[in-house]
């Protein structure tokens, strides 16, 4: 029978009002120094749960947006895909690669390899929706990303409904603010540390993400970080072949900052293992203008943040689309 597995936790540090944006908080900063983090359990839902016809325990499963198991992804789907992400990977066709580094505005793949003390990973990140773009090379890679790409399309846009009915809207609410027929995906392929030597303890720094929602998979388990409501970083452990659910920015400009955007980061530490993750940024159509929905607004929630398009907040601190960097700061209003 389907069961939220770590439900007996009362207060769950990953709650969506229990986390909190780090851009509001000065005082996490002192524990950086030596990037430690707590082992708490991050809160597993079974998928089939978001759709449970009781809408209490629906909602009790939303409550927990951590990582979903039972979403019917066959494992062979994440094996062959990590294994195409390895062989992309592969130290003697780095020249190849190359052909995907930063040119300009209208890249639809990019390409990078950082091996610095603010940064050691390599990563390959492709626009995967409305239109689909994909490096070419290895010959089934293409293919393997596309099976995988598909289901989680497919558990977005459940998660979407859920969402709305566990906020009392109607199921489409998300949906249809968010245009997400026409939603603007991109997909981050990352490999930690990078096959050169790391230079430091950093993979990832500390940020957080654009979009609705991030999905995100891993093969081995070690390093992603996310900071909780008390300021205290919190180790991710995923269950093999779990779906790690964050919220991104713009969840948090339409609820006014009801839900908050994870901020997260990754650590390599001196760890020797090599470890990939895949983390799609899923987000409105470009075109959506996406401001904070009349219904989270009120005298006590005053409006919390600008309106503007999606295309607008991806550029608005100079980067290009495909970098889909947070612009949360110029973003968000000071009341
Ligand atoms: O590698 C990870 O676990 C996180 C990756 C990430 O945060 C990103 O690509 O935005
Ligand atoms: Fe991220």
């Amino acid at each position: 029978m389907a069961e939220i597995a770590s439900q007996q936790t009362t207060q769950n540090p990953l709650e969506p009002n229990f986390l909190m944006n780090s851009l509001h908080l000065n005082d996490h900063s002192a524990s950086a120094e030596s990037y430690s983090a707590h082992d708490d359990v991050i809160p597993t839902i079974d998928y089939s749960m978001l759709f449970s016809t009781d809408p209490h325990q629906a909602s009790l499963a939303l409550q927990y947006l951590a990582q979903l198991v039972n979403h019917e992804i066959p494992d062979k789907v994440f094996e062959n895909f990590f294994k195409g992400i390895y062989e992309f990977f592969d130290p003697k066709t780095l020249e190849e690669r190359k052909v995907y580094s930063k040119k300009d505005s209208m890249d639809r793949i990019r390409w990078g390899l950082n091996s610095s003390s603010g940064e050691n990973r390599e990563y390959i990140k492709v626009i995967a929706h409305p239109d689909y773009n994909f490096p070419s090379n290895p010959s089934t890679f293409s293919e393997v990303f596309q099976e995988y790409y598909k289901e989680t399309r497919r558990i977005v846009v459940g998660l979407a409904r859920a969402m709305s009915k566990s906020l009392g809207f109607e199921e489409k609410l998300i949906e249809k603010a968010f245009k997400l027929k026409s939603g603007f995906d991109v997909s981050a392929m990352n490999l930690y540390p990078p096959n050169h030597k790391s230079k430091g303890e950093m993979g990832l720094p500390e940020h957080t993400d654009p979009g609705f929602i991030i999905t995100l998979v891993q093969d081995v388990n070690g390093g992603l970080q996310i900071l909780s409501h008390q300021g205290k970083w919190i180790q991710a452990s995923i269950p093999r072949h779990a779906i790690l659910i964050q919220i991104g920015d713009h969840l948090e400009i339409l609820t006014n900052g009801k839900y908050k955007s994870h901020l997260h980061r990754v650590i390599v530490g001196k760890n020797k293992v090599q470890r990939i993750s895949v983390a799609t940024l899923h987000g409105p159509s470009l075109e959506t203008f996406v401001r904070p929905a009349p219904e989270f607004v009120d005298q006590d929630h005053p409006q919390a943040y600008l309106g503007m398009t999606y295309k607008q907040s991806l550029q608005v601190n100079g980067n290009h689309e495909i970098d889909v960097q947070s612009s949360l700061d110029q973003i968000r209003l000071s009341i």
